[in-house]
């Protein structure tokens, strides 16, 4: 296993505490959150971040022709961890060169980063380390990143086996997982463990062991698996 060159954002976050109300509802948990925390997506023009967001935000996929994103696009969704109100504002960026510039300011902002490629582009793949470069340049220190492997559902296309986003994650310490804007396989998973990540690290109880989002995932992908065999 290698070294984690991006280590969780234990204590670092800029997020701030916002008790607003007292319902403890599971599932829709409308717009009143404990904590929130700011999470960037990031990757190649066309690697699907858009419709990742939107199938998280509003469960549906964006088909048709492809609207490629001008600058950065905010959107928030709360999300429930074993009762604790989590805001994720979640910043959708161009991925188009021409505005590399502009997004690269908001990093230092992010409290996770999610770098994805297309599994069926094999050259958004091969910009994966530079756009870890760009990380470990602008960004904060302690910021969760996880890489993501989109349009899995495209297997006659593929032109990315998954054994090298393991590889590649492996070799960089980031936590890794192939995700499906289209069919919704593991967005929920990757956003959930952002999100408890954060709330683990901001209130942590003494006794409870240091949460680890590889193992979550990992884990959360096993769960999967076997619920739908
Ligand atoms: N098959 C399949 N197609 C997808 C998936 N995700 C996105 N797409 C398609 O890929 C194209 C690009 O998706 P976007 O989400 O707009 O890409 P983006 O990364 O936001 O691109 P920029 O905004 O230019 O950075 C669209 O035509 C989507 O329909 C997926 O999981 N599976
Ligand atoms: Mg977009």
């Amino acid at each position: 296993m290698g070294q984690n060159k991006f280590p969780s954002l234990l204590g670092t976050s800029n997020g701030s505490n916002h008790k607003q109300s007292g319902n403890s509802a599971v599932g829709h948990v409308g717009d009143t959150y404990d904590l929130s925390c700011k999470v960037m997506l990031i990757g190649d023009s066309g690697v699907g971040k858009t419709c990742l967001l939107v199938r998280f935000k509003d469960g549906t996929f964006l088909s048709g022709s492809f609207i490629s994103t001008i600058g950065i696009d905010f959107r928030h969704k709360v999300i429930d961890v074993d009762g604790t109100k989590v805001k994720l504002q979640i910043w959708d960026t161009a991925g188009q060169e021409r505005f590399r510039s502009i997004t690269k300011a908001y990093y230092r902002d992010a409290n996770a980063l999610l770098l994805l490629y297309d599994v069926t582009n094999r050259s958004s793949f091969d910009n994966v380390r530079a756009w870890l470069g760009d990380i470990r340049d602008y960004s904060q220190d302690g910021v969760v990143v996880m890489l993501l492997g989109n349009k899995c559902d495209s297997t006659s296309e593929r032109q990315v086996r998954k054994e090298d986003g393991e590889r590649l994650s492996k070799e960089f310490g980031v936590p890794f997982m192939e995700t499906s804007a289209k069919t919704g396989v593991n967005v929920e998973l990757a956003f959930i463990a952002i999100g408890r990540d954060l709330k683990m690290k901001r209130i942590k109880m003494p006794q409870e062991e240091a949460f680890c989002v590889a193992d979550f995932v990992q884990q959360g992908q096993k769960h999967q698996h076997c619920c739908s065999n």
